[in-house]
């Protein structure tokens, strides 16, 4: 897939600055008041019965703070913070590896959790539920299984697909969290936070552009800031104005609404090829040559989050909203 600036997707620039980026404790976590309220909470509430803290699932679309919240949840524990992710683990002996090398209290964290081979899933159940695993040693007649204990321990998970996840291993999460897109103010203060990290000034309308045109997204308003600020150092800026940030972001193909030309190729699609719809999800993916998988988890998430299109029983309908943007009427094609 090609490299966007307007995903929520990590990309292979984005990884080197984010652990710079991310906030390390709850109240330097921004926005996503309630689920930071309840956690907050339950944290206080473990520490107090001397207790790890109930296993947690986070979920939400890519770039909205999983990873950052699960570092935050085991340093507002005190514990370690050990990381893994799904398609990482590959077999039980693996998983069983690393749950026996935890110490009391630890957060193991496991990305992507929804990918875990079912066989390694089942492991985790047990070991979930009441901190032990069995493993089967050796194979044929000889082979016996083997029960270990395991310190009481916090597991963190994330997906971005919470309806991928079986129910067994569903269940087993007593803290189901679930990350919402950030809305402009937040993610004004996010761009701001980033600017003050990389000793950079920029002005206050500035800041709230970025903010305005990322999707909602942290790890995409902190992508456009660090280009902005290239052009903008560039010009010799001592404060990254709001004229250079539109001219950047016309450069950089992202639109008044922080859309750019996969998502216009997607509505347009729509609207052109089949009167903007309803029209099914497999007929939009074969038309612009992309995989419907990735249309759902990466490209639709926000277009329907800002009403731009809409999910029927028929199928996908760009809405009026959307026509309006690229100033066209609805009813023309009908
Ligand atoms: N609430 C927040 N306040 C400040 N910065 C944030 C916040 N949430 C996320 N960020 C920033 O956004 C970047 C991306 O966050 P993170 O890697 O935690 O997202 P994620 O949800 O785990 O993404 P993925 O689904 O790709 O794993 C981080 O570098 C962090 O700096
Ligand atoms: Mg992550």
């Amino acid at each position: 897939m090609e490299e966007r600036m307007v995903t929520g997707e990590l990309q292979s620039e984005d990884s080197t600055v984010e652990l710079s980026l991310r906030p390390t404790t709850l109240n330097q976590y921004i926005g996503q008041a309630k689920v930071k309220e309840n956690l907050s909470i339950f944290i206080q509430a473990a520490k107090m019965r001397n207790e790890p803290l109930d296993h947690v699932l986070l979920y939400g679309p890519p770039g909205l703070g999983k990873t950052t919240l699960a570092a935050i949840i085991a340093n507002e524990m005190g514990v370690q913070f050990r990381s893994t992710s799904g398609p990482a683990i590959d077999r039980a002996g693996d998983l069983a590896a690393i749950l026996s090398s935890l110490e009391v209290g630890d957060v193991l964290f496991i990305d992507e959790v929804h990918r875990l081979p079912r066989s390694v899933e089942e492991v985790l159940y047990s070991a979930m539920e009441d901190f032990f695993i069995d493993i089967v040693i050796g194979t044929g007649p000889s082979a016996r299984s083997v029960r270990i204990d395991l310190p009481p321990f916090t597991l963190v998970g994330a997906t971005t697909r919470a309806g991928l996840l079986s129910a067994p291993l569903r269940d087993r999460f007593g803290v189901l969290s679930r990350l919402e897109y950030y809305e402009t103010k937040d993610l004004c203060s996010i761009v701001e936070r980033t600017a003050d990290i990389f000793e950079t000034f920029i002005s206050k309308e500035a800041a709230v552009e970025v903010a305005r045109r990322s999707r909602g997204t942290p790890r995409i308003a902190n992508r456009l800031l660090r280009r902005i600020r290239d052009i903008s150092q560039v010009k010799g800026e001592k404060e990254i104005s709001l004229e250079t940030t539109e001219k950047a972001l016309k450069m950089l193909q992202v639109d008044d609404v922080g859309l750019d030309h996969i998502d216009h190729k997607l509505l347009i699609g729509i609207i052109d090829g089949f009167q903007g719809g309803p029209v099914g999800l497999e007929t939009i993916a074969a038309t612009i040559g992309e995989e419907s998988q990735t249309i759902e988890d990466v490209y639709e998430p926000y277009l329907l989050q800002i009403g731009f299109i809409q999910r029927t029983p028929r199928g996908r309908l760009v809405t009026e909203k959307a026509y309006e943007h690229f100033g066209l009427k609805a009813n023309d094609a009908e």
